[in-house]
């Protein structure tokens, strides 16, 4: 065993069984009954979902899925900004089986068409923001049947929207007891399509599996990686939810019972005003937004007690920044995370009271990680500075029909080649000093 490897610690709970499907049924059928758990809330209109409507829709939505002919081999797609409807048909297709592809609501048309060519979705859930834009990509492709409009009251430019599309393929008399999620193996299915740009060229399509799902779960539900579980607890999240920082951290906080106040925007009375109202105990950043807060007094003005936590991920956070952010909101400190698209989540994270400044965290469980020389390829050791090297069981499936950029990123021993430059000191904690 080279010492040189560093592994992640045994995980606080075993890892679940079940498809990612399964898990996320569990957990939304055990919160519904809890009167008045609130699942999202809209930071913007206020309105809420709660766990027991979140239960009703993703299943009555799924049970309209297989009756209009979706199965195991589908392909569906969300192209939509933040809001209250959009996990919906995620988790629908997570219970079916069916892979949704996370398309980014700003793309152009011609971006949008290079990005389902790579996963032909079959169905498109849009918004009424993004409607226009997908009822002309249809008319170009000619994979795609449906579409369907997410955050509408009625159809609109011949297009269904969810409620009636539910009513009109859902069983009258359908009722939720009755509902199972399916069973298929966990290992192979592949349940989301992200786009990453890869280290070059045209985005690719990222097929991640139940299993990579269930690990982020697992990870979730860690006191020392993830949150304390405790359904009510209210994060407030303005990432997007077609990236995956937004995505892993957001279905995440469904398995734990969490009220999940929601943004597409960032504004920031709005923010600061959310934490306030809402008394969040914990809510993510991305370092540019970090940039604005370690500056704005803006902040001085809001009380804030039940702030536990910010959390940085889907970049590199500067010591600096994160220390005046911390020291602006009166915490300890910012935790971390460090991910790819290609590894579902974070893979490196702060452990909770363990915090390094300038650390983006440690290896997480059911991960190894290692340092390497990238002329050489020799394994390095603490405080030598190499290509960062990860393998485990949030590793992507693969890109969508590329192959050869898979082999390109993956080793034949299942390393992933991260294409970021690193150290690790001596107590294991790791930095990202630059990209190659
Ligand atoms: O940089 C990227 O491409 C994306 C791919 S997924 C990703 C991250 N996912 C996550 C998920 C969670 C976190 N946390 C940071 C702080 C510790 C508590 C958990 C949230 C940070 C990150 S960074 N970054």
């Amino acid at each position: 065993m080279n010492k040189n490897i560093l592994y992640g610690p045994p995980p606080f709970y075993p890892l679940e069984d079940g498809t990612g499907g399964e898990q996320l049924y569990k957990c939304i059928a055990n919160y519904s009954q809890i009167p008045g758990c609130i699942a999202l809330t809209s930071a913007h209109t206020k309105e809420n979902i709660l766990y027991k409507d979140l239960l009703q829709l993703t299943c009555r939505l799924a049970e309209s899925l297989k009756k209009y002919g979706i199965t195991t081999n589908s392909t569906m797609a969300v192209c939509s900004e933040n809001n209250l409807q959009y996990f919906i048909p995620v988790i629908a297709a997570l219970y079916i089986g069916a892979a949704t592809a996370a398309v980014n609501n700003k793309y152009n048309e011609r971006e949008l068409i290079n990005c389902l060519n790579l996963s032909k979705p079959s169905i498109i859930f849009c918004s009424k923001e993004t409607l226009s834009k997908v009822c002309q990509v249809k008319d170009k492709l000619n994979y795609i049947k449906k579409i369907i409009i997410l955050d509408s009251k009625d159809d609109r430019a011949s297009t269904q929207c969810l409620e009636n599309f539910i009513f009109q393929n859902c069983d009258k008399d359908f009722n939720v007891s009755q509902f199972k999620p399916n069973v298929f193996n966990r290992d192979e299915q592949v349940a989301l399509i992200l786009n990453s740009s890869g280290s070059t060229g045209l985005p690719k399509g990222v097929m991640l599996t139940h299993k990579n799902l269930a690990v982020r779960f697992s990870h979730c539900k860690d006191p020392v990686f993830g949150n304390q579980i405790s359904p009510g607890t209210a994060i407030l999240t303005v990432i997007p939810f077609h990236h995956g920082f937004g995505m892993f951290t957001t279905l995440g906080y469904f398995t734990c019972g969490f009220q999940i106040v929601v943004m597409h925007t960032f504004e920031k009375q709005l923010f600061l005003q959310s934490l306030q109202d809402y008394k969040v105990e914990s809510t993510l950043l991305v370092p540019t937004l970090m940039t604005f807060f370690a500056k704005s007094s803006l902040v001085d003005k809001y009380h804030l007690p039940n702030l536990q936590e910010i959390a940085s991920g889907g970049a590199p956070l500067s010591k600096e920044i994160g220390e005046a952010v911390a020291r602006r909101f009166k915490l300890k400190s910012i935790r971390q995370g460090y991910g790819l698209t290609e590894t579902t989540s974070a893979i490196l994270l702060t452990p909770e009271g363990e915090i390094v400044p300038g650390s983006t965290g440690k290896v997480v469980p059911f991960f190894a990680a290692k340092v390497i020389d990238t002329t050489t390829g020799k394994i390095l050791g603490p405080n030598e500075v190499g290509e960062l090297c990860f393998k485990g069981d949030m590793i992507m499936k693969g890109y969508c029909n590329d192959i050869k950029a898979t082999n390109a990123i993956i080793d034949k021993e299942g390393w992933l080649h991260s294409g970021d430059v690193g150290y690790y000191n001596e107590n294991e904690h790791f930095f990202i000093v630059d990209r190659l």
